[in-house]
């Protein structure tokens, strides 16, 4: 079966410096992949490159085939197809997603519309108000009727990250991308929005590209992870085997950070 993502031969360039480089991976339907890496690893540039986004003077070579579409190449009026179809992503900073002067129903209407007329050919009003309230009611928001009439600015950190999530569901993608979805939040929101990422990603059966620096919040959402250095993969593998046998130093000093980090806090486990 062939996979979901393929990545082969990735390099990323910009201004003559490799920011990305000769990286390959795939990822099969429904499999949870972690990409781990300090900042300024590479971590993003790579999520960029999966959706195309990235700006005109970032070149990209080599192979990425999404859902059997090479994105690499490929001009953006083809990719917006496969944007929301096959592929959303949730980023760091929720606000990026949203725009502040929408509605927060009105924003996520959009999408399931988009959704319901590719799957049905039509869109009520009705279902899409339905559906954009279930949506809400799925992350856990609070009120959804209060929430899908706030504007971004009037809900907070945690709840934006949750419309975030929302959003990325209302087009029911085959891959999620989830770039550092967790960083901007305090700790207890950070752990409520990762159990709630880990709940939906496992009911839907979505694949999930999760990107983080944070070792323990990647080994308790993917089932396999890589490590990039300087835009280069330096081992990639089961979670429990890189972690707790890693082969490179390098992943050494993140489990160990991590390790440090915890019985600081006064956590214990693995
Ligand atoms: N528009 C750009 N033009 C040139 N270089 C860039 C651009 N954006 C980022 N970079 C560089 O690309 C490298 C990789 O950045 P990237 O954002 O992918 O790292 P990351 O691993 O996601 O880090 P973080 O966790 O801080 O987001 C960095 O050295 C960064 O300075």
């Amino acid at each position: 079966m062939s996979a979901l993502l393929s990545v082969q031969g990735l390099t990323v360039r910009a201004s003559g410096k490799t920011l990305v480089s000769d990286l390959s991976f795939s990822i099969g339907s429904g499999e949870r992949m972690g990409l781990i890496g300090e900042s300024g690893s590479g971590k993003s540039m790579t999520a960029m490159a999966i959706t195309g986004l990235l700006p005109a003077n970032i070149s990209v070579t080599g192979s990425i085939v999404l859902d059997g579409q090479e994105v690499v190449g490929t001009e953006d009026k083809r990719l917006n197809r496969l944007r929301g179809v096959a592929t959303a992503v949730v980023f760091q900073e929720p606000l990026t997603a949203l725009d502040p002067l929408m509605r927060i129903g009105k924003q996520i209407a959009e999408p399931v519309r988009r959704r319901l007329v590719r799957e049905q050919g039509r869109a009520t009003r009705s279902a899409v108000d339905r559906e954009v309230l279930d949506l809400l009611d799925k992350v856990a928001l609070p009120q959804p009727e209060r929430i899908a009439n706030a504007y971004p600015h009037e809900v907070s950190g945690g709840q934006r990250q949750r419309v975030a999530i929302a959003m990325a569901l209302a087009c029911r993608p085959k891959l999620l991308i989830a770039d550092e979805p967790t960083t901007a939040l305090d700790v207890t929101t950070q752990a409520e929005i990762l159990k709630l990422l880990d709940g939906l990603v496992r009911e839907t059966g979505m694949a999930l590209l999760f990107i983080s620096h944070d070792l323990p919040v990647v080994a308790e959402v993917v089932e396999r992870v890589m490590v990039l250095r300087d835009g280069i993969a330096l081992e990639e593998g089961a979670v429990v085997d890189v972690f707790s046998n890693p082969s490179h130093d390098y992943t050494q000093t993140l489990v160990d950070a991590a390790r440090m980090f915890d019985e600081a806090l006064g956590r214990t486990g693995s």
